[in-house]
């Protein structure tokens, strides 16, 4: 007789608890509680200043909470908006700068750099890429870090429309072969439907709705199915308000 199968689950590489960041008395994020499992792909959006970077950087040990619980994947990679590339140094050595391990390998930067098409631009020095090989660079070196998590901080948003759309397929393409978990913050409704298993909207402070994305990949924008959950989607974020609330009276 064949052996049940059982699924093991797969393991969290985000699991906050009732977290709270505060500047001064402004209470940004007021007790999120938020799991991501490896393997998902979850979209923030939320209206301006409601905290939505901030919890990116919680999550990528850039800035620490004010209270609460959080367990995050040793190895997590952040991409931002801006490349940030340092000019004075060749595209692969920018692919390895964020190794903290101090044992930079020139071979796995090129193959890092492969995976985002840039192998021939390893030896090229920043200024000569354009914005969009800039930003898969920016990819490449999240990449080299085999990150268990990947946060993306409106890596699209500076990118023309063509662009962006090929950055997408890309984004895609890794986090399939790769299956770490992602949060990838935008401000762009379709994008966050076009891409993640789950839209959180994030306004006043907490998790206002949790939206799972129940459509097949590739993804058609102009599909019946598609416009339904984007009507869902826009539907929460016109109830939300970035109105963020101080602990005096
Ligand atoms: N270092 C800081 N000191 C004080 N206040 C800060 C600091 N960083 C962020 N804030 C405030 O925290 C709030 C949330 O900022 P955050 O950048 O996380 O919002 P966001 O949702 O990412 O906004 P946007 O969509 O415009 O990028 C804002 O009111 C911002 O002014």
């Amino acid at each position: 007789m064949a052996a049940d199968l059982i699924t093991p689950p797969a393991p969290q590489v985000v699991a906050l608890r009732g977290l709270s960041k505060s500047y001064g008395d402004q209470v940004i994020l007021d007790a999120i509680d938020l799991t991501v499992e490896r393997g998902e792909f979850v979209a923030l959006l939320g209206p301006s200043g409601t905290g939505k970077t901030t919890l990116l950087r919680i999550l990528g040990r850039l800035e620490d909470a004010t209270s609460g619980e959080a367990t995050i994947a040793q190895r997590t990679s952040v991409v931002f908006q801006e490349p940030r590339l340092i000019q004075a140094q060749k595209v692969w050595r920018n692919v390895v700068l964020t190794d903290g391990r101090g044992t930079a390998s020139k071979a796995r930067a090129v193959a890092a750099l492969d995976e985002v098409g840039l192998a021939p631009k390893a030896d090229a020095w920043p200024k000569v890429l354009s914005g969009g090989e800039a930003q898969r660079v920016g990819l490449a070196r999240a990449l080299y870090r085999s990150p268990d998590l990947l946060l993306l901080d409106e890596p699209f948003g500076a990118l023309d429309a063509f662009t962006r759309r090929t950055a997408h397929d890309l984004v895609l393409r890794l986090w399939n072969d790769h299956r770490p978990g992602v949060l990838l913050v935008t401000h762009d409704v379709e994008e966050s439907i076009l891409l993640a298993d789950r839209v959180l909207i994030l306004g006043d402070g907490h998790v206002q709705a949790d939206i799972p994305v129940e459509l097949e990949r590739p993804r058609d924008t102009t599909s019946a199915a598609f416009n339904a959950t984007k009507r869902l989607v826009l539907h929460h974020l016109g109830h939300v308000s970035a109105r963020p609330h101080t602990t005096s009276p």
